[in-house]
């Protein structure tokens, strides 16, 4: 793909103050990510439907009203206010036909009339008030009602009160959510201008993976990061080019990475970007692209590589995530699903943060970031929110991570945390 408009990876670091590849903050790569990825731009018109989760490219600019006139918010009787009267019951004629949703508004009734009306109907000329039909005692042609349970305007709907025309009803930028679907509906929209689905290639490497529905041999795992990976990836609404397990093996990985740039924006890998002797995947990285390989300071998630790579005019930015399971979600979490939606064109939103207390002490040495996964629930007596932690917590124990319903977050000068403190916990059903 092409990316020729992203900087050089000495000019973004030259923004971070004290930028050390050795000894990276968090919070620091994560500004370091932000200031390199750049908006992939191309926009294409997607029916209704295919729409939810893409992320809108311009401002939808409401054509019309919407309620496009005043109308009835219940089933009863439209009247115009001036005919209440203050402290005694009032009693009004019921003229004219019934208005009904969607038919013509009947004409205006007279001083002292009121006329028969149904939910979503036009408001009669001259009314501003409906009186829902339950709150009447009708007799013959004459309806009556208790003083003070009406108030001028009660009961209808204004025109625009929804979406006003000439306004933005949705911003460029916005990923679009149910809601979104069906406001773009009610203006009439029967397509939308989005930008294109961000293509983003990924693989796994290690000569001891195996893929599902092959046998394991000794000393082998299966490798389940490229499920995670792709799992992870469907959910935030981009297309998926699985690459599979790639060899620890120059050639095989060249072209596997290769492949990747001339067909995708963006490539994930994992593993390889440790100290281990049999990786060669970050000499094929440095060799093909431009890629600055990182120790962060965090856990788990330490080693990544980040930066692009090329083939010919393509250029595919990269993210080389570490190996062990819980390490690729965590680093996927902390620095590519903000990347992805960026480049996606997406304006970003930060996560939001639920405040629980630790249900028992947790170890943390001041000096870098902590993901903990943690089950988050209310107190039995329904009052604080509170968290404990999955069980071990290693980067290679994926159980951790499925038991989990939130990361605990915890930050890079926060210290050893005791029973009953305030705690920051990412809840997963937020983050995509
Ligand atoms: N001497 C050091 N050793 C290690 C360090 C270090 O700083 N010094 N860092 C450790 C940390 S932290 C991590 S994380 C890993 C990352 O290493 P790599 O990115 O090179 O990953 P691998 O060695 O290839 O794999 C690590 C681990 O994960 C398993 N794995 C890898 N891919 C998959 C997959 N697709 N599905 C399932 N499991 C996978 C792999 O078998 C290894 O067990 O390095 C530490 N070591
Ligand atoms: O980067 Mo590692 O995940 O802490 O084992």
């Amino acid at each position: 793909m092409d990316q020729a408009t992203l900087p050089s990876l000495d000019s973004v670091a030259s923004c971070i103050g004290g930028y050390d590849p050795n000894a990276l903050p968090v919070t620091a790569a994560q500004d370091f990510v932000a200031r390199y990825v750049t908006r992939v731009g191309e926009v294409e018109a997607v029916g209704l439907r295919e729409a939810l989760g893409r992320v809108l490219a311009q401002d939808l600019v409401s054509p019309i009203n919407v309620p496009a006139q005043d109308n009835s918010a219940m089933d009863g009787y439209a009247l115009a206010s001036s005919d209440l009267a203050p402290d005694a019951p009032t009693t009004l004629r019921v003229v004219g036909g019934s208005a009904f949703a969607g038919g013509a508004p009947p004409a205006a009734p007279g001083r002292g009339e009121c006329v028969r009306i149904m939910t979503g109907a036009v408001m009669p000329a001259g009314c501003d008030t409906v009186l829902p039909q339950e709150f009447c005692r009708v007799d013959g042609e004459y309806i009556s009602f208790a003083a003070g349970i009406l108030k001028p305007g009660d009961n209808r709907r204004l025109a625009g009160e929804d979406l006003a025309r000439g306004e933005a009803a949705l911003q460029a930028g916005r990923v679009l959510r149910p809601a979104d679907i069906g406001i773009a509906a009610s203006l009439g929209q029967a397509t939308l201008p989005l930008f294109r689905k961000l293509r983003v290639a990924f693989f796994s490497t290690g000569d001891e993976l195996r893929s599902v529905g092959q046998p394991l041999d000794p000393g082998c795992v299966y490798d389940s990061n490229r499920y995670t990976l792709h799992a992870m990836l469907t959910r935030l609404g981009v297309e998926v080019l699985d690459l599979g397990v790639v060899r620890d093996d120059p050639v095989a990985l060249e072209a596997a990475f290769l492949d990747a740039a001339s067909r995708a924006d963006a490539i994930i890998t994992s593993g390889g970007v440790s100290v281990g002797e049999a990786d060669h995947t970050k000499q094929v990285m440095a060799r093909l692209g431009e890629v600055a390989f990182w120790t962060i300071a965090m856990r788990p998630g330490r080693p990544m590589a980040f930066g692009s790579i090329r083939n010919g005019a393509a250029r595919a930015v990269l993210f080389g995530l570490p190996g062990n399971p819980v390490a690729v979600m965590v680093t996927f979490y902390a620095f590519v699903r903000a990347a992805l939606l960026q480049m996606a064109g997406a304006t970003p939103a930060p996560l939001p943060l639920l405040r629980a207390r630790a249900a028992a002490p947790i170890r943390k040495k001041p000096g870098r970031t902590e993901y903990q996964r943690g089950i988050v629930e209310r107190d039995a007596d329904g009052g604080d929110w509170r968290v404990r932690l999955t069980g071990g917590q290693g980067s290679g124990i994926l159980r951790s991570m499925s038991q989990a319903n939130g990361l605990v977050l915890l930050h890079h000068a926060q210290g050893a945390v005791a029973a009953g403190d305030w705690l920051d916990v990412v809840p997963f059903d937020s983050l995509i």
